[in-house]
């Protein structure tokens, strides 16, 4: 049985820090934000904020846009900058403070912006950092080594602003929300000549979904600010970076869905944990020498494994001289090893293959038993799934 013990809440619960002082109505805060970021000098063209199903809140277009068209255009001094007060802390610390005092300060006008964020209860089921224990069990190995990292960038930043945190009279709660808010809806400025760049927070544009790169509009960073220009008609989205569905989980708390229409060249299915067993020592230090020791993955868009791999496996099967030969051509020396590689990693996708489909079979049934943990379980569905299907199809 599933552990019951800690009652969670439902997604979208109002009630952050932030969210508390939205008194408004869903309409409203937008409208309000809408209004606000004009006034800052943010331009809009034909496209408004709109709820999306299963992706919160989103940006839409109101009329037909040309390819080339300007959407949207954030200049610097829309942007809401870091004041740098706690120098010891991190780039994303520091934005993290400072929105945070920006926010509880009643004066500072970024209420209008604070109440269009997503709540602290969104963050607790999105985000695997804030899963309980029995939730993090069923992630999906790959997920352990930025989770680990993440969560210790998240230590290293509350040991850094904790005496200011107690001197402001802050609890690590409302720091915790306000770096999750950075964390999701930051971007890098590097303003022109020459001067330092900062983590910088952009109105409107931080509405923008993900989706993989190659099928989205175009963000460029102007002199003078940030601009999105269409390329196409369609919904607007942005790229996060050519992020795996494994990072977009621990970081932004979603996984891209799989569409066979446009695969997402973005996404690997890692295979370290099934790889890196299968070789010998002395392979291992081989591959360590030249920088291949690990970092092996399936990739689903084409249904390949990736170089790495194919060196590594290589490693086992090969002499020195035919695997040195692989390695700087990108090709086998004379005979074609391609089925040999195959025969090698077979047993260890099938293995791995049994393991996606009892973790996804495991986390259909919770699904079934826990209704309060919906989206986390939905995630990892549609993650365990997508490996398991990626498996089958390079077995197949
Ligand atoms: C910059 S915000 C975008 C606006 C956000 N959807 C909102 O409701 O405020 C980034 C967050 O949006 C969500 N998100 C972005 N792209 C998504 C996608 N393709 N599918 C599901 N959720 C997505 C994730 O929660 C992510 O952390």
């Amino acid at each position: 049985m599933p552990p019951r013990a800690v009652k969670r809440k439902k997604l979208s619960e109002p009630e952050s820090p932030a969210n508390d002082a939205a008194a408004t109505t869903y309409g409203d805060k937008h409208a309000a934000f809408t209004a606000w970021s004009k006034e800052r000098g943010v331009e809009i063209r034909n496209a408004k904020p709109a709820q999306l199903p299963g992706r919160g809140l989103g940006l839409v277009t109101t009329a037909k846009i040309k390819p080339g068209a300007r959407i949207l255009f954030v200049p610097e001094k829309a942007m809401f900058k870091p004041d740098k007060s706690v120098p010891n802390a991190s780039p994303q610390a520091q934005l993290a403070i400072s929105a945070m005092k920006a926010c509880k300060a009643t004066d500072s006008g970024m209420s209008t912006w604070a109440a269009t964020w997503p709540t602290d209860s969104d963050f607790e089921h999105s985000m695997p950092m804030r899963w309980p224990a029995y939730l993090r069990d069923l992630l999906p190995p790959a997920v352990e080594q930025p989770l680990r990292r993440q969560e210790e960038d998240y230590a290293k930043d509350v040991e850094a602003v904790r005496d200011l945190l107690a001197a402001g009279g802050y609890s690590e709660d409302d720091f915790r929300y306000y770096w999750s808010i950075v964390n999701s809806r930051s971007f890098h400025w590097k303003p022109p000549k020459g001067k330092a760049g900062s983590m910088v927070m952009c109105p409107f544009i931080d509405y923008i979904n993900h989706a993989p790169s190659g099928t989205t509009c175009d963000v460029f960073q102007r002199a003078n600010g940030y601009e999105v220009v269409a390329d196409r008609n369609y919904e607007i989205l942005a790229t996060y970076g050519a992020h795996s569905n494994d990072k977009l989980l621990v970081h932004y708390g979603f996984v891209c869905a799989s569409d066979p229409k446009t695969p997402n060249h973005d996404d690997d299915i890692r295979l370290d944990h099934i790889l890196l067993p299968a070789l010998t020592p002395a392979v291992r230090t081989q591959l360590q020498d030249v920088g291949f020791l690990g970092g092996y993955a399936l990739l689903p868009a084409t249904n390949e494994l990736c170089f790495k791999t194919q060196v590594t496996v290589r490693a086992m099967l090969l002499t020195c001289n035919e695997w040195e030969y692989y390695v700087a051509n990108g090709e086998d020396l004379g005979e074609d090893h391609s089925g040999a590689v195959k025969k090698f990693v077979e047993p260890l996708l099938r293995r791995y293959w049994d393991e996606a489909s009892a973790s996804f079979d495991c986390v259909a049934q919770r699904r079934k038993q826990m209704p309060a943990e919906a989206g986390e379980l939905a995630l990892l569905e549609t993650r365990w799934s997508q490996i398991a299907h990626a498996l089958q199809k390079l077995l197949t």
